[in-house]
C-alpha cells in the first residue's frame, strides 16, 4: 500500500497514463489521482508539459482545501453539497480526500448518511458520467471475471458491494444504491487511511422491485424485477469467485445493504470461504456493543447487568443482539444461550417469542423466549423493564414520550440508541430522548444530530454508526492481508473502540469518540483486529511486524503532493 496520493497503479511513475503517450501534461491533469489543480509547482509545469494549461498562480494543498470547504459551505442544498464533493472526487481526488480527512465531522453527512440516502433515491438523475465503480449486471453472467479487467487498477484490496435491496432504511433502490459503496469506501480512506487506489465500489444489478424505479424513464438500471433463488445465489457467487481469482485470497469483500432475505444466508455461506463481512450485521453489532461498553462509565451498569429490548429484529438487530450475548458470555462465563435470555426483540408483528416460532425467520429464533406475546413497544417496555432500548426498525418516531418515560421508570439512566438511518427514520431525536428522560438518557443515533442544551446542561449525541468500525476493519485487513474476518474480530473491534472515548465526550453523555480523531480511532481498531489475525493464523503479510501499530500507521494513506 502506498503512502501518498501521487502513486496510482493506473498510472506510470512519470505521471503519464498508460496507453496515452504524447499527452503527458493534459492527461495528468485529467487523471483524478494525479491532478494537483493549482498545486503543480513551476518545475512540474515545465517538466510535465503543463504550461498554458493552468493560470500562473500556485496554491498549496492546504490553501485548496480551505477554498473548497468555503465553496462547499456556500452550496445551499444538501444534495448540491453531495454533488459538489462527488464532482471533486471525479477530477482531483487528492484534494477530495484531503477535504474529507481534515473536515470529517463537517463533510461526512454529505458523502454518507443522511445525504447519501437522498443521493441514492435520485442517483439516476445525478449520474456522474464517469466511472465511480463497477456495475455488474445479471446480463453479464458468465463474463464477470473478464469485466473486472475493465477497471483500470489491478491491485484491489478492499471491495464494498451491494445489490441495492435495502439502502439505509429507504428500501430497494436497485442500481441507484451505488452511492452506498462509493460513500463507504470514501470513509475507508478519510477515516482510516486505506489507499483509495486499492478500493473498488461494486453494484450488482439484479433488477429492482421498486415500482417507482421501474416506471422511471431515466432509471439507469435494468428495468426488471429482482433475480431470486438459485440464479441469484449463482450470480453473487460468480462475482465473489471472480474477485478472489483476480485480486487474490486476501481481497476483502464487504457486503453492504443487502435485503435480509439474502444477507444472512450469503454471510453464512461465504464467511468461512473468503475474507468477507456483512457491515449491517457485524459492523453495526460492533459499534453498538462499543456504545454499551462505553455507557458503563455513565450508568455504572456493566453489560451483563442490563436488560435489552430491540425495536427491529433484522440484520442490525440480530447482529447486535448476538454480539451482546457473546460479550456477556465472555464477561460472566455463562453459556451464550443463557446470556440471550436477557435480550428481547420486537419485529413488525410484535414481540419475538416462543408462541411465534412457526412464523419466525431463522435469525430471530435464538431470541424467541418463553414469554407472553406483546403487540406493542410500550407494553414490552413496561412489562420486560429493559434498561437498554435499541432502535433498528426504520420506524420513525416510535420512541415516543410514553416509551421514553417508561424507560426512565425502569432505571436511573436508560440507554437509548435510535440507530435507524437516514435521519428521517430515526426512532427519536436526541432532544426528545433527553427532554422526556429529564436529561438522564444515554443516547446515540445512527445519523448525525446537533448537540442539545437542556436546563443549562450540554449533551452531545454520539453517532452510533458502523463508520466507527468498518474503516478500521478494512485497514486491518489490508495491512495484514487478512484471509478471514470473524465475529471475534468484531468483538475485539468493539472493545478497542470503547477504549477510545475521550473524557470530554463522557462529560457530555457521549459514548463515541470525536469524529475529528477518527483516523487515530481506526488505527486502534485496526491494530487490535490485525493482532487477532496474526494470533489466529489469518494474516498473509508475513512475518508479523514487530510493532504492529507502527506498521499499520506507516501504510496509512495521507492525501498530499
Ligand atoms: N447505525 C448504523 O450503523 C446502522 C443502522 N442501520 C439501520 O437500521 C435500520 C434497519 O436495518 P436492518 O436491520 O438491516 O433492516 P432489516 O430490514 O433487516 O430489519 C428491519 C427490522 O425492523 C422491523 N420493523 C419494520 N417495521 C417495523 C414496525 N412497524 N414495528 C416493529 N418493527 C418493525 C422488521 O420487522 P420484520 O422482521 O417483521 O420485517 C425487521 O425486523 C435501517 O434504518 C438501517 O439504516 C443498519 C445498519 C447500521
Ligand atoms: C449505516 C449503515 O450501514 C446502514 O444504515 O445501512
Ligand atoms: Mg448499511
Amino acid at each position: 500500500m502506498s503512502g501518498t496520493a501521487t502513486r496510482s497503479a493506473a498510472c506510470s511513475s512519470d505521471g503519464s497514463s498508460e496507453g496515452m503517450p504524447g499527452s503527458r501534461g493534459y492527461t495528468t491533469m485529467k487523471t483524478p489521482s494525479l491532478n494537483k489543480g493549482l498545486g503543480f509547482s513551476k518545475v512540474e509545469r515545465e517538466t510535465l508539459g503543463l504550461k498554458g494549461l493552468l493560470p500562473p498562480a500556485t496554491l498549496t494543498l492546504g490553501a485548496q482545501v480551505e477554498l473548497t470547504i468555503q465553496e462547499l459551505r456556500r452550496k445551499s442544498s444538501a444534495l448540491d453539497k453531495y454533488v459538489f464533493l462527488q464532482s471533486l472526487q471525479d477530477v482531483h481526488s487528492t484534494l477530495y480526500y484531503a477535504v474529507l480527512s481534515r473536515h470529517t465531522h463537517e463533510c461526512m453527512p454529505f458523502v454518507y448518511t443522511p445525504v447519501v440516502g437522498e443521493a441514492c433515491q435520485k442517483f439516476s438523475q445525478i449520474y456522474r458520467h464517469t466511472p465511480q465503480g463497477l456495475y455488474l449486471s445479471m446480463d453479464d453472467r458468465g463474463q464477470l471475471r473478464s469485466i473486472l479487467d475493465n477497471w483500470p487498477v489491478d491491485d484491489i484490496r478492499a471491495i464494498v458491494f451491494t445489490d441495492g435491496e435495502r439502502i439505509l432504511g429507504l428500501g430497494d433502490q436497485g442500481v441507484d444504491g451505488m452511492g452506498i459503496p462509493v460513500g463507504k469506501l470514501a470513509l475507508y480512506t478519510a477515516c482510516a487511511g486505506v489507499d483509495p487506489s486499492h478500493c473498488l465500489p461494486v453494484t450488482l444489478d439484479v433488477g429492482t422491485n421498486n415500482q417507482g424505479k421501474l416506471n422511471d424513464p431515466f432509471y439507469i438500471g435494468h428495468k426488471r424485477r429482482r433475480l431470486i433463488g438459485a440464479d441469484y445465489d449463482a450470480f453473487v457467487g460468480e462475482f465473489i469467485e471472480a474477485a478472489v481469482d483476480k485480486y487474490g485470497k486476501s481481497v476483502m469483500l464487504q457486503f453492504e445493504d443487502f435485503g435480509n432475505s439474502n444477507a444472512f444466508r450469503l454471510l453464512h455461506h461465504w464467511q468461512e470461504k473468503v475474507c468477507c463481512f456483512n457491515d449491517d450485521i457485524q459492523g453495526t453489532a460492533a459499534v453498538a456493543l462499543a456504545g454499551i461498553l462505553g455507557s458503563t462509565a455513565l450508568t455504572g451498569t456493566a453489560v451483563e447487568n442490563h436488560r435489552f429490548l430491540f425495536l427491529g429484529a433484522g440484520e442490525a438487530g440480530a447482529g447486535i443482539a448476538e454480539l451482546i450475548a457473546y460479550a456477556i458470555h465472555i464477561e460472566t462465563g455463562k453459556s451464550v444461550e443463557e446470556c440471550r435470555k436477557q435480550i428481547f426483540m420486537i419485529d413488525s408483528k410484535g414481540l419475538v417469542c416462543k408462541s411465534r416460532l412457526h412464523e419466525l425467520q431463522h435469525h430471530k429464533l435464538n431470541f424467541a423466549h418463553d414469554v407472553a406475546h406483546m403487540p406493542d413497544l410500550l407494553t414490552a417496555v413496561k412489562t420486560l423493564k429493559p434498561t437498554v432500548l435499541i432502535g433498528v426498525s426504520t420506524l420513525a418516531k416510535s420512541f415516543n414520550q410514553p416509551v421514553i418515560e417508561a424507560m426512565s421508570a425502569n432505571c436511573e439512566r436508560p440507554v437509548i440508541f435510535a440507530l435507524s438511518n437516514p435521519t428521517s427514520k430515526a426512532e427519536c431525536t436526541p432532544e426528545e430522548a433527553y427532554r422526556w428522560s429529564n436529561g438522564a438518557a444515554v443516547f446515540a443515533s445512527g445519523s448525525p444530530f446537533d448537540p442539545v442544551e437542556l436546563n443549562g446542561k450540554n449533551y452531545v449525541p454520539g453517532q452510533g454508526n458502523n463508520a466507527y468500525i468498518f474503516p478500521g476493519i478494512g485497514l486491518a485487513a489490508v495491512a495484514c492481508g487478512a484471509t478471514r474476518i470473524t465475529d471475534l474480530d468484531m468483538y475485539i473491534a468493539a472493545k478497542a473502540l470503547a477504549k477510545t472515548v475521550e473524557q470530554d465526550r463522557l462529560d457530555v453523555a457521549c459514548v463515541y469518540p470525536h469524529l475529528e480523531n477518527i483516523r487515530e480511532v481506526s488505527l486502534k481498531v485496526a491494530t487490535a483486529v490485525a493482532a487477532n489475525k496474526y494470533a489466529t493464523g489469518q494474516a498473509s503479510v508475513l512475518p508479523q511486524p514487530a510493532n504492529l501499530e507502527a506498521h499499520i500507521r506507516s501504510v496509512m494513506y495521507e492525501p498530499g503532493y
